[in-house]
């Protein structure tokens, strides 16, 4: 059985993109790119999203070591972003395709309007046939406000861009239920339905220029695949991964789609960031919010307000120990909130279109 994918984000990580010497892999992107121009010609729409710009850039200058991480960071990636969108363009330009380069941060996704700003452009592109080269934009970025790594950017895309699906190439075949070098481990192949908590056997290492690891993988991939979008993780150093794992011809990890959920549950989903209150419910609340029924939160499951906030703001429900359930938007201030706690008959706080529970 092959997959039968019509908009497809695909998430390429540093190391798939360079040598053991830190230098550009140009074989292996050009490689990439013919099997990406393959797929787009079948009529199916892709979206590139693309590390590589520090690499890049240490293939071009070397920095003195007087200069703090945050400093390389963006002369790197400033000087490197150049280099690896020059690099695409030239490779998909000789298959006659046009790409283009979007660099975004976490703040493009924080209100609505920002965020529906960037899908419209992300639309438009797509519909001019255009493949969009997506990467966090490290030189402006405030390091306290990054994504985790471009693992976490690809998931937002996907489900921003109501993807089918989210290919994540990295150097390794999958997720492994132990150390991938260890003898006895083997990839996990599927992942479905209930939580697994990866910590367990996904050590918090990561390659040689990667940054954030298997761990935040392997729970993007989760959350993603929980809003309906299907989520592989394959080994980009191998030889036509990419259409391997479309005919599902390769070993690789592959997290089973839930549910297509609705856009705004889509980007509450990813908007825990930007939450600006919260509030503790209690045990009742969460079994009823929690369970297959469509249920808003009401003031009677709510036993304290533990931050202000205002009417309209994302808000986090949090349960008895503090851990988070779900996000969801206010439907009226704080104060009202206080007042209200516990009673009957009172309106819903977060209504059930707007709220986003974890899984
Ligand atoms: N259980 C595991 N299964 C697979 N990889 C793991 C596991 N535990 C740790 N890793 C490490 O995670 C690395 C991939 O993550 P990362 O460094 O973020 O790569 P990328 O640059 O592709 O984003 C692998 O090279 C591997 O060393
Ligand atoms: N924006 C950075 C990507 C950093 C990152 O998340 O890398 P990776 O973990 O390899 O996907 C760059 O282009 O170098």
């Amino acid at each position: 059985m092959s997959f039968n994918y019509q908009r497809i984000v695909i998430k390429i990580g540093s190391n798939v993109l360079t040598q053991k010497n830190g230098l550009p892999d140009l074989e292996r992107i050009k490689h990439l790119v013919g099997q990406i121009a393959a797929i787009k010609k079948q009529g199916k729409e892709v979206i590139l999203v693309s590390s590589g710009a520090v690499a890049s850039g240490r293939s071009l200058i070397t920095i003195s070591e007087k200069y703090d991480a945050i400093a390389a960071r963006q002369l790197l990636a400033s000087i490197g972003q150049v280099k690896l969108i020059n690099t695409y363009a030239n490779y998909f330009e000789s298959f006659g395709i046009l790409c283009s380069q979007v660099l975004v941060t976490r703040e493009d996704f924080r209100d609505r309007m920002h965020y529906l700003n960037m899908k419209n452009c992300l639309d438009l592109l797509l519909q001019h046939q255009v493949i969009p080269v997506v990467n966090e934009n490290d030189v402006v970025s405030v390091t306290e406000l990054m994504f985790t790594d471009n693992d976490e950017l690809a998931g937002l895309i996907a489900s921003m861009l109501n993807a089918q699906a989210l290919i994540v190439l990295t150097n390794v075949d999958g997720i492994y239920n132990g150390d991938p070098n260890a003898e006895g481990s083997a990839v996990i192949e599927e992942v479905a339905g209930s939580v697994v908590d990866f910590a367990e056997f996904v050590s918090s290492g990561k390659s040689q220029f990667g940054r954030g690891g298997m761990i935040t993988k392997s729970t993007m991939s989760q959350k993603t695949a929980q809003l309906g979008i299907a989520v592989h993780i394959a080994n980009g150093t191998r030889e036509n991964i990419l259409t391997d794992v479309l005919d599902n011809n390769v070993i690789h990890t592959r997290f089973i789609p839930n549910k297509t959920a609705s856009g705004k549950k889509k980007w509450l989903a990813h908007s825990e960031k930007s939450a600006v209150g919260s509030v503790q419910v209690n045990e009742g609340a969460k079994t009823a919010l929690v369970s297959n029924k469509a249920t808003s939160l009401l003031p009677i499951g709510i036993v304290d307000v533990l931050t202000d906030f205002k009417k309209g703001d994302i808000i986090k429900l949090v349960d008895d120990s503090h851990k988070l359930i779900g996000l969801g938007i206010a439907e009226y201030g704080s104060d009202k909130a206080r007042e209200r706690i516990g009673q009957k008959n009172q309106k819903p706080l977060v209504h059930y279109d707007y709220l986003y529970l974890q899984g």
